[in-house]
């Protein structure tokens, strides 16, 4: 699969015509994760074992109820029996907490996410902190952030995760790159850092925030682009590279519909684009099937 973008990193002249952006097909490439977890699902049925996803939502976000029912879909798919736990916004601290510590005991929930951003006045870190660090399926849990950091071996954040699974598959040189990430959330930014600068990815990770004083200089210096601010269009051609590859990971919900990070015009300059739909995003969700199969299978 691999693109037509790689001149840039290969420092081919700047006067060679362009072809657009080869597309990195996040739902494409879901799809065909998803049908061999699957056949790991048989394998794991067959032993007696079958892995159990809980979901615990909190109030009524559309776009968290999406993800949520989007799981829920993937798990029937491959066979993943599904829990989930919906509680309403005005939820306490208490009663959310009382929810992880059911599916903490609870022996068919093998792995569990609690969906992110809980409602205000909620402490997200606490309740990340009271999951059971075994059956945390986004790897978001302090022991697994701490296992990454370590470089050990552990459950790993889904989109990173994704983002990583959808370069090598498309083969975008990592070794040695130059990855600019904006946004510094834990769910995306600051993991991935983490993640691209293994020795197993060996990248150079830059990570850019609202505290970054000129963001064109370090985009227009990488070889891969990785944008998860939330601001519409807030990355344009000008400030792309030649060829490099640019992952878009923001997702802003308007009256008119979604609106990625990226600005269209980008997909003229890039080798190779993420989009949003269909890039990143489902790749979070497969790699979270993924976590859910691997600790099962490691049980
Ligand atoms: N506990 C977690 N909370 C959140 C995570 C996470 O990994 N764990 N990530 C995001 C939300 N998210 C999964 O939970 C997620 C976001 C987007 C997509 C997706 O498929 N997006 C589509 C477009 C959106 C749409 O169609 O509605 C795409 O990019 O094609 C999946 C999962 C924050 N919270």
């Amino acid at each position: 699969m691999a693109g037509p973008g790689r001149w840039a990193l290969a420092g081919a002249p700047d006067t060679m015509s362009h072809v657009t952006a080869q597309i990195l097909d996040g739902k494409a490439t879901a799809a065909e994760i998803r049908s061999r977890l699957k056949a790991r699902v048989e394998a794991l049925r067959e032993r007696g074992i079958t892995p159990g996803l809980g979901t615990v939502l909190v109030g009524d976000d559309p776009g968290s109820q999406a993800y949520v029912a989007g799981k829920h879909r993937d798990c029937a798919e491959v066979g993943i029996a599904s829990i989930r736990r919906d509680l309403p916004a005005t939820a306490t601290q208490e009663e959310v907490e009382a929810v992880v510590d059911e599916l903490n005991a609870d022996p068919a929930c093998t792995g569990y996410i609690v969906q992110l951003p809980l409602p205000k006045g909620l402490d997200e870190q606490r309740v990340l902190e009271r999951i059971d660090p075994a059956k945390d399926a986004d790897g978001l849990h302090p022991v697994n952030l701490g296992r990454l950091v370590l470089m050990q071996p552990g459950a790993l954040p889904c989109t990173p995760h994704g983002i990583v699974e959808l370069l090598r598959r498309y083969e975008v040189p990592l070794r040695g790159a130059d990855v600019t990430v904006i946004g510094r959330g834990i769910t995306v930014g600051r993991s991935l850092g983490l993640l691209l600068g293994r020795r197993t990815e060996n990248a150079t990770v830059t990570t850019c925030h609202t505290g970054t004083k000129d963001l064109a200089a370090h985009t227009r210096d990488a070889d891969i682009v990785v944008v998860a601010a939330g601001v519409p269009g807030l990355v344009t051609a000008d400030m792309i590279k030649p060829g490099a590859a640019v992952l878009d990971v923001g997702i802003t919900r308007t009256e008119a519909g979604l609106t990625g990070d990226v600005d269209p015009g980008v997909r003229e300059v890039a080798g190779w684009l993420a989009p949003m739909p269909g890039g990143v995003g489902p790749m979070t969700r497969a790699m979270l099937l993924a976590n859910v199969v691997e600790s099962a299978e490691n049980a």
